[in-house]
Parts: C-alpha cells; sequence; structure tokens
C-alpha cells in the first residue's frame, strides 16, 4: 500500500482539536512540515512552552491519529516548544532582510531527497546541546578561533534563531551588506566570517518563531549569503531538538554534530535527546564536549570538581561517541565572552585557549575521519 501524502496527513489531523477547543491543530498552525520516508511519518507540534509538560496527550492524539492511517507504518511526533526571546508577548514579524522570503532553495521537499551542499563551503558542523544555557555558543565561538588557528578559514551561523548570541560573543554589530545578486555579505570579526538573525533584526527584537518560517530563516543564512571559500562553517543551533535541526539536515550534506553538555546529570539526559536526534536523522555525532566541567578558583587556581565533572566523558563511552575534551568553568571567559573579545583573541597563550584548540585539533581529525561521507548527504531514516 501506498504511503499517504503531506496533505492527506494534514487533513487528517484536523480531526484534532488545539488546546482551548476552538480549532483544530492545522489550523492554528501547529504542524511543521511533515516528513515521509518509506512508510514512516514524522514531524512536530509547536507548542507554546509553559503548556508543553501537558500537551503530552495531544502529541499522543496525533501520533496516533496518523498511525491509523492506511500505508503509515510509524508515526513519530516530536512537541517544539515556542520560546520567546526579550519581553514582547506578540508574536511579531520580523523586520528588514530578515524576513524569510519564500524562495527555490525554500521548498518542503519530500524525506530523505538528496541534500545540496552550499558552493564553497568544505564542512558544515553543528554545535547543539540538549538545553539552553549550557555555554554552546560560546563553545562554538571559541572553536571556530581555535579552527581558525589551525589555518582553517571558518565562519560560523547562529542559526540559534530564538536567542541568537553570536554578534555579542563576537562584538558585531549593524546589519549585514547586501553583496549584489540578492546575496548578503557575512559579517567579520576577527577574521570569522558571521551571520546571524541577531544582526539582521536586533537582539533585543522579541520573535516567535514558526516551523516554516524557520526553515526558511535557515535557508536564507546557508545559500542567501555570500560565504566565499570556507574550510569548515559551524552552525551555532538553537538549544533542544526541533525543525531547526531536521531542516537543517535535511537541506544540506552535513560533516556532523559536536553535542555540549554540563556535567550535571540533567543536562546530560538533555544532551542524550539531542545525540538521539541527530542518529535520526543519520548526521554523524562527532563527539560531546562537557562544559564548565570544573571551577578553578580565581585566587588560588585549584579546581574543584562542583558539578560532577566527568560525567560527559562516561556518558560518551558508553554511548560510543567520541569524547572531544572538557573546558573549565572560569571566569575569563565568561568575562571575556560578553564582552564580545573571546578568550582565543583576549589570551591566545593561556591555559583556556589551549583547551579550545586541542578540542579544535579531535575535531579536525573526526571530522576528516567521517569526511568521506560527508558530501552523500544524510537520508532521513526513522526508526
Ligand atoms: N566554560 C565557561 N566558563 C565560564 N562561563 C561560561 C563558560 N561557558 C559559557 N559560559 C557563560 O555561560 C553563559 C551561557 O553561555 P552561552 O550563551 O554560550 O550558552 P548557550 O548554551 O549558547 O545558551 P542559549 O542556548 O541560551 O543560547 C554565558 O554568560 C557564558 O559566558
Amino acid at each position: 500500500m501506498s504511503e499517504p501524502s503531506a496533505e492527506a496527513i494534514r487533513d487528517q489531523l484536523r480531526s484534532i482539536a488545539a488546546p482551548g477547543g476552538k480549532s483544530d491543530i492545522v489550523s492554528e498552525g501547529m504542524v511543521s512540515d511533515i516528513f515521509i520516508a518509506k512508510g514512516k511519518v514524522f514531524f512536530s507540534l509547536t507548542v507554546p512552552a509553559d503548556l508543553a509538560d501537558r500537551l503530552e496527550p495531544l502529541r499522543k492524539a496525533a501520533e496516533e491519529t496518523v498511525q491509523k492511517m492506511p500505508g503509515v507504518q510509524k508515526a513519530t511526533v516530536a512537541l517544539t516548544a515556542e520560546r520567546k526571546n526579550g519581553q514582547g508577548t506578540a508574536p511579531p514579524s520580523p523586520a528588514g532582510p530578515a524576513r524569510p522570503t519564500p524562495g527555490p532553495a525554500a521548498q518542503r521537499g519530500p524525506a530523505g531527497r538528496q541534500t545540496i551542499a552550499v558552493p564553497g563551503i568544505g564542512s558544515i558542523v553543528a554545535v547543539a546541546s540538549g538545553k539552553g544555557g549550557v555555554g554552546k555558543s560560546t563553545t562554538a565561538v571559541n572553536l571556530a578561533l581555535a579552527l581558525q588557528q589551525h589555518g582553517l578559514s571558518v565562519g560560523v551561523l547562529d542559526a540559534d534563531v530564538y536567542g541568537p548570541s553570536i554578534p555579542r560573543l563576537l562584538g558585531l554589530s549593524g546589519k549585514p551588506e547586501m553583496a549584489g545578486d540578492k546575496m548578503m555579505k557575512p559579517m567579520e570579526s576577527y577574521g570569522i566570517k558571521a551571520i546571524s538573525m541577531g544582526l539582521m533584526v536586533g537582539e533585543d527584537t522579541p520573535m516567535v518563531w514558526r516551523g516554516p518560517m524557520v526553515t526558511q530563516a535557515l535557508t536564507q543564512m546557508l545559500r542567501g549569503v555570500a560565504w566565499g571559500e570556507l574550510d569548515m562553517l559551524i552552525v551555532d543551533m538553537p538549544p533542544g531538538t526541533g525543525d531547526v535541526q531536521l531542516s537543517l539536515a535535511q537541506q544540506v550534506p552535513m560533516a556532523g554534530a559536536v553535542i555540549v553538555s554540563t556535567p550535571q546529570d540533567l543536562a546530560l539526559l538533555d544532551a542524550r535527546k539531542g545525540l538521539n536526534m541527530f542518529r535520526k536523522v543519520e548526521v554523524p555525532v562527532l563527539g560531546i564536549i562537557e562544559n564548565m566541567s570544573l571551577f578553578v578558583c580565581p585566587d588560588c587556581g585549584a579546581s574543584h570538581s562542583i558539578f560532577g565533572h566527568g560525567g560527559a566523558k562516561a556518558e560518551a563511552e558508553k554511548l560510543g561517541v567520541p569524547f572531544l575534551g572538557e573546558v573549565p568553568l572560569q571566569m575569563a571567559i565568561r568575562e571575556t565572552s560578553d564582552a564580545g573579545k573571546p578568550v582565543l583573541v583576549g589570551d591566545p597563550d593561556g591555559a583556556e585557549s589551549t583547551i579550545y584548540r586541542q578540542i579544535a585539533q579531535r575535531l579536525v581529525e573526526e571530522v576528516e575521519g567521517v569526511g568521506a561521507q560527508g558530501n552523500e548527504g544524510p537520508a532521513i531514516v526513522f526508526e
């Protein structure tokens, strides 16, 4: 029996009432792009963050509804929580060039389609975390600088459309210029090319991005930017698992993903979710980095393992994923990052910079190890 179309699935989902009961989940725009591969169906439901815990029955109902359709072998539905950035409550439209415009590269495609490389870019590496605030963006920026010090030309794409922090970390402001041909010029700081939703709409602009908008914004940042020749593009992902992760895996061939985690068990649990997400979409996990692992006393220099250091390493071993290294909790890292002058720039010979360079070295080795398959493009496979 042939599998149903995305449209047929969408119609079926109209039978499920949205929270509040006035309308259904499709009319309310809660259903993401629907991916179908060999009878397996995957999509997410965008729900308000404060209701996420209570909406498990809704997720289940959506899964069961689709699962009952002829030709569907298995349905997997994920809840994606909306995150509001800033103080506003209404979801405004992003302004100026940030507004994602529908373009040929943004059209929906069936699962498992060939991904198309971004011309000039060697490897695309995602830096991800299961939850927010673990230091993912700080790690992404310092890794980019460490890779550059290894002699690579590097770009950073801030895909954390919900809370873009790359402009602040790299001390960037203003708006990207146009390069002609409707392409945007990437901004540049410390020799790193960078683009971020934050540069285009301003960090304080409150945004609620819905699934389809996220996909288009990502396409625009990947293909609407004159990146030039890059050895590596580091993509700073939004925390958690959601549309951006799926969309990136579908749009471009990726060398792999790096998962940043703090040592706390909870973060590790979240990290595992992030890891499984990438595995599901057949993106190789290049390794785990433990951030804020040890607290180094600024006065005496002694290390204290206040967060149960070592958890990520043990977890990496258990999961059969490379452990790329650990970054201590260091005031220098926080202060320099938050001041827009990352530690790799401010103190390139310091202990922290050496740690980032060692991690970058391991990352390059991992990328080279999987490089042979890096250009084939991941097919979406659901278990
Ligand atoms: N190793 C470290 N030592 C000290 N402070 C750190 C370290 N890593 C990150 N930080 C600080 O922790 C805070 C959160 O970091 P960051 O913004 O990179 O996290 P994130 O995971 O990207 O968060 P979000 O997902 O919310 O964007 C920042 O103030 C940053 O300077």
